[in-house]
């Protein structure tokens, strides 16, 4: 092949990377756009393009635990099969990618998941990053395998309007719960009154979260949907019931944090109370998502389950729309439309 035809066949690719290490909250100078030319699939590969993107808040401290400055900022996107030689993924197909922070990708297959073709052509397939996908699924198990809950429980979700804790709340109201969530605006409390919470409350106006919590459910919390973490947790503990279960799913309120945070000890509440607090990551039940991802979509389908999302368009804007999500400006799943 000459040289000329080889450049050809070259398409363009851009990519964002972690330039510095985040201190503290983020900033634009902590991401750098870059740009390169990739070749053309060899036998295995397939060429892929972005469509929608995911911003998450893992992405904060898993930048600390997985990524070197210099390394493409981590996540997954909806992306077309633009360019085949794996007869699993053909051309037109679209899969779950998990390529990070990029416009084109090649990947070898071993990074995919495919969106079957009969994805119902009413819902948008960016659903598959939020409801009907990873935080989904991290809704459902924290749920079923951690809190193990049952009807006529109550059940305390915060970041109730997010990706994960919308889900949370609507999936314990499937299930017969009586659900109490927070959110850190009017705007998300009217959602997740829309959503059928029984109880919603603005953590942010609230002149005091402990009496809020007790007026919310004067008899205590059967389960307790851990998002934030820091001092909300402190004051949710002494009001679980005895037997209590705790899903610690995600510390958002620490994730920016330079020094760490010292709060009450909890050991009291945990023993008097009998409390289980269990911490969780989601591939802890890799082995259920095919059928989890069913039932999460019959729910949709049947319309027992409402997805909302906040998009950003335009790749060129993945770092505010992730420092925005951070900051809580997101109802619903936070998604990138390229
Ligand atoms: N363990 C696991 O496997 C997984 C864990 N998670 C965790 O679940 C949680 C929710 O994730 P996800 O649903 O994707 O994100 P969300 O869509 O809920 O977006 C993040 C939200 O967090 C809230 N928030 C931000 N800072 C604070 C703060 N200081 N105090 C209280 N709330 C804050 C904001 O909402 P508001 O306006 O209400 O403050 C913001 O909208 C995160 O902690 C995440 O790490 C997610 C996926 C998998
Ligand atoms: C104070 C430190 C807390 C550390 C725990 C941090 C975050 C918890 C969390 O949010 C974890 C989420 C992990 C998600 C990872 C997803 C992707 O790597 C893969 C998703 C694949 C798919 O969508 O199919």
């Amino acid at each position: 092949m000459s040289h000329i035809s080889a450049q050809r066949t070259m398409v363009q690719a851009k990519f964002w990377i972690l330039r510095k290490h985040f201190e503290g909250f983020p900033k634009d100078s902590d991401f750098e756009l870059k740009e390169e030319n990739l070749p053309e699939p060899q036998d295995g590969e397939v060429l892929l393009e972005a469509v929608f993107l995911s911003v998450d808040p893992y992405m904060r401290p898993y930048s600390r635990a997985r990524m070197k400055e210099g390394d493409t900022m981590l996540g997954t996107q909806v992306s077309r099969v633009v360019q085949s030689r794996n007869p699993k993924y053909p051309v037109g197909s679209y899969v779950v990618a998990n390529c990070g922070w990029r416009t084109r990708s090649l990947s070898d297959g071993s990074d995919l998941r495919l969106i079957h073709s009969d994805w119902p052509k009413e819902l948008p397939l960016s659903l598959t990053l939020g409801t009907i996908g990873m935080p989904g699924l991290t809704a459902l198990y924290g749920l079923e395998e951690i809190c193990k809950i049952k009807a006529g429980e109550t059940l305390l979700v915060n970041a109730a309007a997010g990706a994960v804790g919308s889900v949370v709340g609507q999936i314990a109201k499937i299930k017969g719960c009586r659900v109490v969530g927070c959110a850190g605006s009017d705007e998300k409390v009217s959602y997740l009154k829309e959503l059928g919470f029984d109880y919603a409350f603005n953590y942010k106006t609230v002149s005091s979260l402990k009496d809020t919590l007790l007026e919310a459910a004067p008899q205590g919390y059967d389960c307790y949907f851990e998002n934030v973490g820091g001092e909300f947790s402190s004051v949710v503990l002494p009001q679980m019931k005895q037997f209590g279960r705790i899903a610690v799913c995600g510390s958002i309120a620490t994730y920016n944090d330079t020094e760490l945070q010292t709060g009450p000890y909890v050991h009291g509440h945990m023993i008097f109370k009998q409390l289980r607090m269990e911490g969780f990551l989601v591939f802890q039940w890799k082995h259920k998502d095919h059928d989890s991802i069913k039932r999460l979509l019959d729910w949709v389908k049947e319309g027992k389950l409402q997805c909302r999302e906040h998009v950003t368009e335009g790749f060129e804007n993945m770092p505010a729309a992730f420092m925005a999500m951070l900051k809580g400006a997101n109802t619903g799943k936070a998604i990138i439309k390229i």
